[in-house]
């Protein structure tokens, strides 16, 4: 078949990209609705006042079901000021950390302001009010669905996603309306929904035809908060199945409202994974954004991200054909896992009774679609696997050429630059390495390159052999277009300037996640991204911090979210064996995670991108947890049957977060009794499901009914699909409700790549398959950043930018402001971040291998707009075939 594009940006809008769960929890502060007459504006007219008169004054205007509102935000003021002011007296001399204070009071002061705006515009025009208060009932009706940020017009700054109308703010809305529609049965029905969960061909085939969306995102809710509220008591009306107690929610209520309003102030980024509930029943915790105050710090030392015990650290990994249960004594040996290759020595494929091929999936080179290298096949596989540090440990750091001392100075200079700005320590130096040249740096003679000093908690990273000290900053790139926004950050299509080579560059913005409390989710980000080295997970090239800004460059996939290609399909499927194609390699993907230790808890097809190969990568890793005390992973069986078991490294792990994406989480989640890297194999069950049915499962009409069917349903398919029965069976196991029932529940990912769906698979040799689909940059492709289905906001946003005028009165586009800012600002050195500084544990770095994977930017291309053309080179047996027919 001819090469074709599949791109039908009209299908596009079907269906819209899903939020994950502890997304909608932010604290956002709302903004001043311009075209109300409310005068508070907080960023103009009110002084930041941490008295609670303030505060007391702002809810006595309010109607009685917000009352309790402002109490919260007077108890989070509270808790905020005792913090500040329980500080280091040597707080208030860092100018920066006077930042990030007034940052933190003006969220406060800002939220207690706009709850008073929210009464005033409410009892106005009612429409307008729909989603400014997550209590005030909404019509949902073409609204909440819109949580497509990549959709969302671009022109929209990050004060912009604080617009009180923003879609998110309306799903949690829709959410709680949703549990209490559990508690006190049905509210009337959203007719534009319809129920999927029956799995007859006849809803399946509604379903594709109707405006599906994914279901609103549900927040994290800590029991304790539940059962401190009168009216959460179990609801005795209905006969529900055990649900997370989180679920357990009464109408919009003056309760209610405290529960949503406690909740945006506990995200996770306050809690400690795996003493999430224990912190938070504690009613002494302070569960704002300084939650220690014995801490003289931001961020207490529990929230720092620890680096647990390497799984490898000895090593090699142990090879045992003992149980899992084995005693496994961890090494103390420092080095780090990142650099680590996962290898058999000389085999890498070893077949199973079955047939199948159970070799643990190695950590191969750098991504290429390159043949394999000859003579892997037919060696014997050597028993243990061994630790081998990377190619790039053998290249120096610094490179001592003469162009590197013929920069030096240049280096030095830019040292001075960042030293004088930030009037820092000078001790622990910054020394950029010599071979970038940087746009800022101005030549100072009469400085002598002392060398490079490696960022002391670099060097104690677990991935400090993976990566150097920074060898960029924001101005070595130029920006190309925005590609998509996530919670916190922007991603932008960049392109390095000496290199001319593309990345994504994702850009958070410090304010926000101060006042969003993301912090701890990017640091967890970093550290996954930092940490990995796999060609199914996303590259991270260099992480760089600026005064405002959080720097993430990424390799650029341009074949967008796996999400979108599905989309362009006419049923929104595709046949089994190219779902097995996927479904292999996100196998491989979450393998490789588990045997790091991390449980990803976020799959879906948002969260896979596409490699200009066509082969996934996995990306977006802020709902991940690490699991604590990581044991080794062990290789049991001998010879050729010998398998890894990765589900023992995070054994005995269990985290209690409500985190996920509502058709993805899992029934333990749901339960709320905590739960394991088996989560992990639901979500590829939903997702294996949804790639072949083009629908999830037990999708309801409403968050309940979802979270109901996930707990009660049994999976059925619709009969329209010829499904073999390996792959029934396959999803039936994965879906099974019993965790410690689930296939992976023994050996983890070996359990499921032995199941018979999978026999043909080749694992070691999947990133040497030919996808189904290859991307292309096409003029004719679809522009998904461009598609917006919310014009309306759109033009509100533009309107209010209006207003904004300069000092010589001409109009200020404040995006490109802001983006000027981030292009511009200069880069920070680690070391001389302050102890007190939120950031103090963000990591600058750059990748130590070169870079010969991304792509190199070419005038003519249209970036952004991506077809999904047919593998010609793909095998018949794969079937593309008939992955096109459809
Ligand atoms: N490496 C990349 N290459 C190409 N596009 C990317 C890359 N990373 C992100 N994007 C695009 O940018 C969008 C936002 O990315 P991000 O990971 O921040 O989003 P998210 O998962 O929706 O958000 P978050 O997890 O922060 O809430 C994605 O939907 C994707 O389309």
């Amino acid at each position: 078949m001819s090469s074709q594009h599949l791109g039908q940006p009209k299908q596009i809008h079907e269906r819209n990209r899903s939020t994950s769960f502890s997304k909608l929890l932010s604290s956002k502060p709302w903004r001043k609705i311009s075209n109300t007459n409310n005068t508070a504006d907080y960023s103009t007219n009110h002084t930041p006042n941490t008295s609670n008169d303030n505060t007391t004054t702002s809810s006595s205007n309010n109607s009685s079901h917000l009352n309790l509102y402002p109490s919260r935000i007077q108890q989070q003021q509270d808790e905020d000021e005792t913090a500040v002011r329980s500080r280091s007296p040597s707080y208030g001399n860092v100018s920066r950390l006077s930042k990030f204070k007034s940052i933190f009071y003006n969220t406060t002061t800002a939220t207690t302001i706009t709850t008073t705006t929210t009464t005033t515009v409410s009892s106005a025009n009612s429409n307008k009010t729909r989603y400014m208060s997550p209590m005030t009932p909404v019509n949902f009706e073409g609204n909440h669905i819109s949580n497509n940020r990549q959709e969302m017009e671009q022109e929209e700054s990050f004060e912009e996603q604080l617009f009180p109308e923003s879609p998110k703010l309306a799903h949690l809305a829709n959410h709680f309306l949703d549990q209490s529609e559990l508690a006190n049965g049905p509210l009337p029905k959203n007719d534009k929904f319809i129920s999927a969960h029956t799995s007859t061909r006849n809803s399946h085939e509604n379903n594709l035809k109707q405006n599906r969306r994914r279901s609103p995102s549900t927040p994290i809710m800590p029991s304790h908060l539940i059962s401190s509220s009168p009216s959460s008591s179990h609801n005795s009306r209905t006969n529900e199945p055990m649900v997370h107690e989180n679920l357990r929610l009464t109408k919009p209520n003056a309760n209610t409202i405290r529960i949503i309003n406690n909740l945006s102030n506990i995200s996770l980024n306050n809690i400690k994974e795996n003493e999430e509930m224990g912190n938070l029943t504690d009613p002494s915790r302070n569960h704002g954004f300084h939650k220690d105050t014995d801490n003289d710090s931001f961020i207490s030392a529990s929230e720092r991200l620890e680096i647990p015990a390497s799984p490898f650290r000895n090593g090699s990994m142990t090879k045992s054909t003992n149980n899992a249960n084995d005693d496994i004594n961890e090494s103390t040996d420092p080095q780090p896992f990142p650099s680590i290759i996962l290898k058999t020595e000389d085999n890498d494929e070893v077949e199973d009774e079955q047939g199948d091929t159970t070799t643990p999936t190695p950590l191969p080179p750098p991504f290429s679609c390159s043949p394999r290298p000859q003579g892997i096949k037919g060696k014997k596989r050597q028993s243990t696997i061994r630790r081998t540090t990377s190619e790039m440990d053998t290249i120096p750091t610094f490179p001592q050429s003469a162009s590197a001392s013929s920069s030096s100075s240049q280096q030095n200079s830019f040292t001075a630059n960042i030293k004088t700005k930030t009037n820092r320590s000078t001790s622990n130096l910054f020394v950029p390495p010599p071979r970038i040249n940087h746009p800022e740096v101005e030549h100072e003679e009469g400085n002598i390159d002392t060398g490079p000093k490696r960022s002391h908690r670099l060097r104690t990273k677990s991935f400090s052999n993976k990566f150097k000290d920074i060898t960029v900053s924001p101005q070595s790139f130029e920006k190309i277009k925005l590609l998509g926004r996530g919670d916190v950050g922007k991603v932008y299509l960049v392109k390095e300037k000496n290199t001319n080579r593309l990345y994504a560059l994702k850009i958070f913005s410090k304010a926000e996640m101060i006042k969003r409390k993301k912090i701890k989710r990017v640091l967890a980000e970093q550290e996954i991204l930092a940490t990995s080295n796999h060609p199914f997970i996303v590259t991270l090239y260099h992480s760089f911090q600026t005064e405002d800004y959080v720097y993430f460059c990424m390799e650029y996939c341009m074949g967008g979210e796996f999400f979108r290609a599905l989309q362009t399909r006419k049923t929104k499927c595709i046949c089994e064996e190219d779902a097995k194609f996927y479904a292999s390699e996100v196998t491989a993907a979450l393998e490789y995670l588990h045997l790091l230790g991390f449980i990803y808890r976020d799959l879906k097809p948002e969260n896979i991108l596409l490699h200009k190969s066509g082969h996934i990568m996995l990306s977006d890793f802020d709902l991940s947890v690490q699991a604590k005390d990581a044991k080794i992973p062990v290789m049991k069986g001998m010879d050729e049957s010998t398998i890894i078991d990765t589900k023992i490294v995070s054994d005995g792990f269990r985290t209690n977060s409500f985190v996920g994406t509502e058709e993805y989480i899992a029934p333990e989640v749901i339960r709320g009794n905590g739960h394991t890297a088996a989560v992990d194999w639901w979500t590829l069950g939903i997702l294996i499901y949804e790639m072949l049915f083009g629908m999830t499962p037990f999708k309801g009409s409403n968050s309940n009914e979802t979270f109901s069917n996930i707990l009660k349903n049994d999976v059925s398919f619709p009969n329209n699909n010829d499904i073999s029965r390996n792959c029934k069976d396959l999803i039936k196991k994965l879906l099974c409700k019993n965790e410690n029932k689930r296939l992976g529940s023994k050996l983890g990912a070996a359990d499921i790549k032995r199941h018979p769906f999978f026999r043909k698979v080749q694992w070691s040799f999947l990133r040497n398959q030919e996808p189904p689909l290859i991307p292309m940059l096409s003029a004719n492709g679809c522009d998904f950043t461009k598609l917006s289905s919310n014009k309306k906001n759109k033009n509100k946003v533009k309107d209010n930018k209006k207003n904004e005028t300069n000092s010589k009165g001409l109009d200020i586009d404040p995006l490109e402001e802001q983006e000027r800012s981030m292009f511009l600002e200069k880069v920070e050195c680690d070391d001389e971040v302050s102890e007190e500084d939120p950031f103090h544990d963000f990591n600058s770095m750059s990748l130590m291998k070169q870079d010969n994977n991304s792509l190199i930017y070419v005038d003519s291309d249209s970036y952004g707009k991506v077809s999904y053309t047919p593998n010609k080179t793909r095998s018949r047996s794969n079937s593309h075939r008939t992955f096109f027919k459809r």
